[in-house]
């Protein structure tokens, strides 16, 4: 048999003294990307993976799961509505039980082919769950101990627990829970206004459950900006839910068959009542049980502390994920676990995280996305920027598909005219969003993207008239311009 001897030139003397050069615990997302790439320069890696079932919270109650269930509710709304084409429709049915099993199935398949990957021989795959018993050992739910060189903590997030102790009066339902049901409650309340919340809103809501959102902010989606924010609410209200936001929860109680909770909303006691209650009021990482006092690894409110090449404060362990944020979100745990993996392998060529482009997209229909900065953030951290918008109401495309609700927005540096962030809320908004992430990696100027081929008619010209418009506005001087041509010649 072949020993693989690691990338750093790991001994064999050592080799003795660890099982494996790396251990990965948890394979999710992050965790898969961190044992592929170390497993890729040659480490002996480890997977440790605990949960009942393989292929991590993205894959079986999470981005997945949730995206087939919003396209299924997508596509009946569309053919509940296709009057505006001259088309009529009848009463249209659904079969709750197929919408479901059509998630299931895919699921399965997506979550198959992560158990092949893990499977695959690159490293070990190992079912159990792990917690540490010092710096360098981990003791496993079979009893085993295993001892490594460099760990990869990637164990994820968990629903986070109520932070109002009368929730607990009711039997509520969490994401995971709503995504297993059986049957459609008749009404639903949902707690929170971030992504879980305004996804399964529309889903349900356009299953004809009758829906009422409470939001703690003044708006959903606190984190994009006010306008942005603004477009989900009126369309959310225009196809029949409630919306309560600027609420505090004051009590909750379950009687009758029925649950309810009483918020403060404009100075007055709201009481609701509905069949289920879903519960979206964030994660928290999922690191209670890994004991990592005794690794020295430290933690802030259970999130663990890692630097820019995600590395713990106890230098050999390294973390990715949601289990260290600062974002949870399922590209960035990838590209942490990809880093985490990289840097034990080539410590002398450390891959740094950048968050620069970070990105977000919420697939409501009209998707919410956003890249870098918003204006709100721009405003916080006092960051000049000249801004302009476009409505999808006045753009040839979205008119032709009959979804006019929102707009585009760019940011741009006032001065060199760089774009420094760009929203988009409309048809596929997610899509759209990565022609300004494409450019702002290429750190490209308004002018540049204005005077860029767009093809006619497509959604994706819309972006030109911002581009054009702040373009006109920012003129770069010409010692400005000479900087920049001499710095791309
Ligand atoms: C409803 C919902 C929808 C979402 N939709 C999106 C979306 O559309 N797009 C997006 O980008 N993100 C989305 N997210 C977020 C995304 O799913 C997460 O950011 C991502 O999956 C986190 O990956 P991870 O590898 O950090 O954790 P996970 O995938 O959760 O992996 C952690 C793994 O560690 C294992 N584990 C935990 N503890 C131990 C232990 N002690 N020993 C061994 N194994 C252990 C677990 O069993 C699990 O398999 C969504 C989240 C939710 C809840
Ligand atoms: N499309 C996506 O990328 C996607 C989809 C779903 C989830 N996720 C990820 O999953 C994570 C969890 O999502 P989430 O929506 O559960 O959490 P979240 O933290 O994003 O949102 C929680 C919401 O609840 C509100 N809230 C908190 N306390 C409240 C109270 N007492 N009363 C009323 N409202 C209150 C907050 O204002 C916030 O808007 C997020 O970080 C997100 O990145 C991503």
């Amino acid at each position: 048999m072949r020993l693989k001897t690691g990338a750093s030139g790991f001994m064999l003397k050592a080799m003795n003294e660890f099982d494996y050069d790396v251990i990965v615990v948890g394979g999710g997302s992050g965790g898969y990307a961190a044992a592929r790439t170390a497993a890729n320069a040659d480490l002996r890696t480890a997977v440790v993976e605990g949960g009942k079932e393989v292929g991590g919270l993205c894959i079986l109650r999470g981005c997945m799961p949730t995206k087939a269930l919003l396209y299924a509710a997508e596509v009946k709304h569309l053919a509940e509505h296709p009057a505006a084409w001259g088309i009529q429709s009848g009463k249209v049915s659904f079969d709750f039980a197929k919408v479901m099993a059509r998630k299931d199935a895919l699921i399965k398949e997506f979550a198959d082919y992560r158990a092949q990957q893990l499977s695959e021989n690159t490293f070990t795959f190992i079912r159990a769950q792990a917690s540490f018993v010092d710096a360098h050992t981990i003791t496993l739910s079979t009893g085993e101990k295993l001892r490594a060189r460099n760990f990869v903590i990637s164990t994820g997030s968990v629903v986070a627990p109520s932070p109002l102790p009368f929730l607990s009066k009711l039997d509520y339902l969490t994401s995971d829970e709503a995504l297993m049901l059986k049957k459609l409650p008749k009404s639903l309340i949902i707690l929170g206004g971030g992504s879980v919340a305004v996804e399964f809103a529309q889903f349900f809501a356009r299953f004809d459950v009758k829906v009422t959102l409470i939001q703690r902010s003044p708006h959903v989606l606190h984190e994009f900006d006010t306008d942005t924010s603004e477009v989900l609410e009126k369309v959310f209200k225009r196809e029949g839910m409630t919306v309560y936001t600027n609420t505090t929860l004051t009590d909750a109680w379950q009687t009758n068959g029925l649950k309810g909770v009483s918020f403060l909303h404009e100075a007055k006691e709201v009481r609701v009542e509905a069949e289920e209650v879903l519960y979206a009021l964030g994660r928290v990482p999922n690191t209670k049980s890994l004991n990592l006092d005794k690794a020295g690894v430290e933690v802030e409110d259970r999130r663990i502390i890692a630097n820019e090449e995600m590395q713990t404060s106890a230098k050999h362990i390294y973390a990715a994920g949601d289990c260290t944020g600062p974002y949870e979100i399922v590209h960035i745990a990838v590209m942490q676990g990809e880093a985490a993996g990289h840097n034990i392998a080539f410590p002398d060529k450390p891959r740094r995280m950048d968050y620069r482009l970070v990105n977000s997209v919420v697939f409501t229909e009209p998707q919410v996305a956003m890249v870098a900065l918003t204006e709100k953030e721009a405003l916080r951290q006092n960051i000049p920027y000249r801004a302009a918008s476009y409505p999808f109401a006045d753009h040839g495309k979205s008119m032709i598909m009959e979804a006019k609700d929102g707009f585009v927005k760019l940011l741009a540096n006032p001065e060199t005219g760089e774009i420094i962030g760009g929203c988009c809320v409309g048809p596929v908004g997610g899509e759209l969003i990565h022609e300004i992430i494409a450019a702002m990696y290429k750190r490209m100027t308004v002018k540049e993207l204005a005077a860029m081929p767009h093809y006619h008619p497509t959604l994706a010209e819309i972006w030109t008239y911002p581009a054009e418009e702040l373009a006109l506005e920012i003129q770069p001087s010409p010692v400005e311009l000479t900087d920049r041509q001499k710095a791309l010649s």
